[in-house]
């Protein structure tokens, strides 16, 4: 078997922005490929050495977009969900842990919740499948948290754990404003960006990387307050400006890396540079006192990169 690597022919649908998916296709109908074939983990430069490979042993051979069988994708869906789910409950039950013997301060132990919560969450995308339905299966973890943030706010059940890990001062009625605003916004990106363009990557960066650094370093480290905002200092948003960017552009490679997208790097940075910018001013307005951070800083991003990226 041959196998040979050519564009998508013309009548297919045109390719999302961003997507350097070249399908690969085999010499015979794809009926008579058998799994198991590698999921898109594996970077797509290396997919296409393999695409040139004369023979390939049957366990090498890389998927073809859209070759695996519906079966396979809904069981590596659905045991992808299974551990991404285990996943946030050990996070949440580790912070509660440390929390409880003093290791690290409730503040801080939320904050670092916020920061690798979302993150996390995003990094755990590649393990989901590429069918059409994959993100909605990795948004059901987001959604499932949303619903356990729900009846712990209402106190229709008290997961103690839950309350002190994610909240300032222990009230259960906290969690249905920052926490329930940042896991619906994280919804939102799985679901209407994916791993398939910058924006979801850059809106979840700047939520979790930016907002999460500005409170551990403003509170620590911000006695120069805005001149706008006594709430706020220039430490933390320096800090939300500077890791936000960092963390943007990581999460950028990582997904480059893997295949999903190829950025210009110059003008992305340029671009990313700008997004963080943006973020960090509307963060530091008085407003969040009306618009939680969870909502204003992630859907900034976004406007700010739909604008610059296109998509
Ligand atoms: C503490 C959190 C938000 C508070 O925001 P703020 O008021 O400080 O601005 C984050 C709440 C996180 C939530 C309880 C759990 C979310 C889990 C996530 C969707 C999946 C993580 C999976 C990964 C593999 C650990
Ligand atoms: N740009 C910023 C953001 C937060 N902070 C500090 O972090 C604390 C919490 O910030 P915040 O109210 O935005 O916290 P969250 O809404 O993100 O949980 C503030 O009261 C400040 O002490 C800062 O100094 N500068």
């Amino acid at each position: 078997m041959s196998l040979s690597l050519f564009l998508l022919p013309s009548s297919s649908p045109p390719l999302p922005p961003f997507s350097s998916s070249s399908a690969l296709r085999l010499s015979r109908p794809l009926t008579s490929l058998r799994p198991p074939c590698f999921p898109r983990l594996v970077p797509l430069p290396l997919l296409h050495s393999l695409a040139h490979a004369p023979t390939l042993p049957r366990s090498l051979r890389p998927c073809a977009l859209g070759s695996g069988s519906a079966a396979g994708y809904l069981l590596q869906d659905a045991g992808a969900t299974a551990a991404v789910l285990a996943g946030a409950y050990s996070l949440v039950l580790t912070f509660d842990t440390l929390t409880e013997n003093n290791v690290i301060q409730q503040s801080l132990s939320r904050k670092l919740v916020h920061i690798l919560s979302g993150l996390l969450f995003m990094a755990s995308w590649p393990i989901f499948s590429n069918s059409v339905e994959a993100r909605y299966f990795a948004s059901l973890v987001p959604l499932v948290n949303c619903l356990r943030l729900v009846i712990n706010g209402f106190s229709l059940v008290t997961d103690e754990g839950l309350v002190k890990s994610v909240t300032r001062e222990g009230n259960p009625g906290e969690l249905l404003r920052g926490p329930l605003y940042y896991v619906l916004m994280l919804i939102l990106c799985a679901v209407v960006f994916w791993r398939e363009s910058p924006t979801g990557v850059i809106s979840v960066a700047m939520m979790c990387g930016g907002d999460g650094i500005a409170d551990i370093i403003g509170r620590s480290f911000g006695s120069q307050k805005l001149p706008y905002n006594q709430r706020k200092s220039w430490a933390g948003s320096i800090s939300m400006f500077a890791f936000g960017f960092l963390v943007s552009i990581g999460m950028l490679q990582y997904f480059s890396a893997l295949g999903y997208f190829q950025l210009d790097w110059i003008g992305t940075i340029q671009k990313v540079a700008l997004i963080s910018l943006v973020a960090t001013v509307v963060e530091s307005l008085p407003i969040t006192e009306v618009i939680d951070d969870n909502i204003s800083v992630p859907l900034v991003s976004m406007l700010t990169a739909s604008l610059t990226f296109g998509s």
